[in-house]
């Protein structure tokens, strides 16, 4: 709940229209305390007398009654209306969309043809003929507004209880035996009370306009009891002889309308999970960067260097390190595997080399990633974007969820390539097909047709790869792009990424999990932990004798086809959260080998040779062979 408010409190206009809308209900609460004339007693003598007049501070109106006085009574009624009608059609109407989302099939049709019948009335007059049925009167003007809002509810929340409803652990209470109202009590209604409120912090400015509107014409509030919208119809005749009797109850329906709404939008966004980590403010287009202290120079080490790389990200007051000084190259023609634990660091590493982390909540604390000796952290947006895909191309694990569900493959490649080339239409199309025919997608020229949900995860993978390949780049940056496939398919899909990469002459830095797919692809290897590289080489030289003692047991964690029957060694423990690395070896608390001196100073990457590793007690590859 605190989160919440925080988050509220975050947005300056939810605040502020916060703040108004408290202060306008403190006033409506404390009305009857004030020393107020009486709204209703007419004075004709002082008729429209103007505002800041002695004992009248907002005037007074038609019949001599003082404005302020009519004004804070008018707004106590028409704020509890407001509030009332939005409470009943909210409640109506969603357990009306409830019922039709959960129960769906016919009582779904009869319920929702019912309120598409309501909803083709358009709402003003349906709220008249309800009032001229039930006659004038605040009280029926509430039931009218109410009633022609119960369509939007029911709509807005049957949409959303439809989706809930086929969720696996809806099944999961249904094969748990619970009756369908315990599921819609247990399961169903906490997840659409969010939408329902959402929706009410937006509709009851609305609904407050809508019953002044009933009001004003009449049919709301009967004389001499005032809300806003009667005291607006009652100053219409002096609307230009005197019209602050017009001004001040309009002016209230602004302030109130207005805060209502900003706070609304503020309640919206912040319910909603998925803004939490400082989405709610806008999103920039590359990721933030403050880096401070002399910037590291190209020493010319590969096509791209990345040089003490610190990523982090910043939210509410803590401070995320999820990469604290990563060093790696990668050469033309070259594969540069980065393996480690869930958590370690390696995606954010290799987003951030082109500005791909979201800000917030990401910054960029340190570090440079050279590109042919250009640094690309901190490069205009402009820069970034004409390499995004021409210089550099990314592949993801899940194809799914980068393929856009709703154009065919063949568009996608097309609108890839055009992102960067102005090609026509045909241009692209034979390109498209190229590209499919290099990642061996069978039948390509039909292929090209299809939706992404009408191919194989092997196949969305090819199109992913080919995706990448669409503007011929020099680097390829593939995020555990086979790690939803299955083994037949992955072996296909490395095939082709090793290939592609003798044939084009690609750097190809590959990120996973896996050290069979290291061993068949790449030529060598950083192993992170807690957004640190460990231990970096030849990945022969690594698989063949580890010499970080994380390394060494990821690698007894990983069971050997053919190898016989043995004991797998998972590692106890889990890595450190990185908004609380330890002191001195983030590995320590995991280690059989730690010292002392292994927690205490911070511990530099050592290299010999072509091998690099960050451990004060390193295993001896000469000892272990000799062994
Ligand atoms: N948007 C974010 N907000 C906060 N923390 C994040 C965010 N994205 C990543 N992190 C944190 O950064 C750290 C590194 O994450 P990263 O995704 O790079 O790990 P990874 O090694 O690629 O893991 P995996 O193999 O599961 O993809 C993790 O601790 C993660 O929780």
């Amino acid at each position: 709940m605190t989160g919440f408010f925080q988050l509220l409190a975050r947005n300056r206009l939810a605040l502020a229209g916060g703040v108004v809308l408290s202060l306008v209900i403190l006033l409506a609460l404390v009305t009857p305390l004030l020393p107020l004339a009486d709204p209703d007693v007419t004075d004709t003598a002082n008729r429209f007398k103007l505002p800041f007049s002695e004992g009248a501070l907002l005037g007074t109106d038609h019949l001599g009654r003082d404005l302020l006085s009519r004004l804070l009574w008018g707004t106590r009624l028409s704020l509890a209306v407001g509030f009332a009608a939005a409470i009943v059609a909210a409640t109506i109407g969603s357990a009306i969309g409830i019922v039709a989302g959960f129960y769906g099939g016919r009582t779904d049709n009869l319920i929702m043809r019912g309120v598409d019948m309501l909803m083709a009335f358009p709402y003003i007059l349906l709220a008249l003929a309800i009032v001229a049925a039930l006659g004038p009167g605040l009280f029926n003007a509430l039931i009218a507004v109410a009633a022609v809002n119960v369509p939007f509810f029911a709509r807005n929340i049957r949409g959303i209880t439809v989706g809930i409803a086929h969720k696996e652990f809806v099944d999961a209470a249904r094969l748990a035996g619970l009756s369908n109202t315990r599921i819609i009590v247990s399961e169903v209604l906490p997840n659409v009370i969010p939408v329902i409120v959402i929706a009410m912090s937006t509709t009851i400015g609305w609904m407050i306009l809508e019953t002044a509107g009933l009001s004003f014409l009449g049919l709301g509030s009967q004389p001499p009891q005032a809300d806003l919208g009667s005291m607006l119809g009652e100053a219409r005749s002096a609307l230009i002889t005197n019209p602050h009797t017009s001004i001040v109850p309009g002016l209230m329906i602004l302030v109130i309308v207005m805060s209502i709404n900003l706070l609304g939008d503020g309640v919206r966004d912040a319910l909603d999970p998925r803004l939490k980590s400082g989405a709610l403010s806008r999103p920039m287009a590359a990721t933030r960067v403050d880096r401070k202290g002399p910037l590291p120079a190209p020493t010319g080490a590969g096509l791209l260097e990345v040089q003490g790389l610190q990523t982090q990200f910043h939210i509410k007051d803590r401070v995320y390190r999820a990469v604290g000084g990563v060093d790696l190259h990668v050469a033309k023609g070259e594969c540069l595997g980065i393996i480690g634990e869930s958590g370690s660091g390696k995606s954010v590493t290799a987003l951030s080399v082109m500005g791909l982390v979201a800000s917030p909540p990401g910054v960029i604390t340190g570090g440079a990633a050279h590109y042919e000796g250009e640094d690309l952290i901190g490069a205009p947006y402009r820069r970034l974007r004409g390499m995004r895909g021409r210089n550099v191309a990314y592949i993801f694990q899940d194809p799914l969820a980068t393929l856009h569900p709703l154009y065919r493959v063949g568009d996608q490649l097309i609108e890839a390539i055009r992102a960067h080339r102005p090609i026509g239409r045909e241009e692209g199309r034979r390109k498209a097909v190229e590209l499919l025919t290099a990642v061996r997608i069978p039948n390509p020229e039909k292929r090209i047709a299809n939706y992404p949900h009408e191919m194989s995860g092997g196949m969305r993978q090819r199109v992913g790869i080919a995706m990448a390949l669409a503007n011929d780049p020099d680097i390829i940056i593939a995020d555990e792009p086979t790690t939803a496939l299955d083994v037949t398919v992955q072996a296909q899909v490395l095939t082709i990424l090793d290939d592609l990469r003798r044939s084009r002459g690609l750097a190809i830095i590959f990120i996973t999990h896996d050290f069979g797919v290291v061993a068949q692809l790449c030529d060598r290897v950083a192993v992170m932990y807690a957004g640190r590289i460990v231990e970096e080489g030849r990945t022969a030289d690594i698989l063949g004798a580890p010499r970080h003692p994380y390394t060494a047991r990821l690698m007894a964690c990983v069971p050997e086809v053919g190898g016989g029957k043995r004991r797998l060694e998972a590692i106890a423990g889990l890595p450190p959260v990185v908004d609380r690395l330890p002191e001195g070896c983030a590995f320590a608390e995991r280690c059989l080998k730690a010292q002392e001196a292994c927690r205490r100073d911070e511990i530099p990457l050592v290299r010999d040779g072509a091998s690099a590793v960050r451990c004060l007690y390193p295993n001896d590859p000469s000892r272990e062979a000799a062994e």
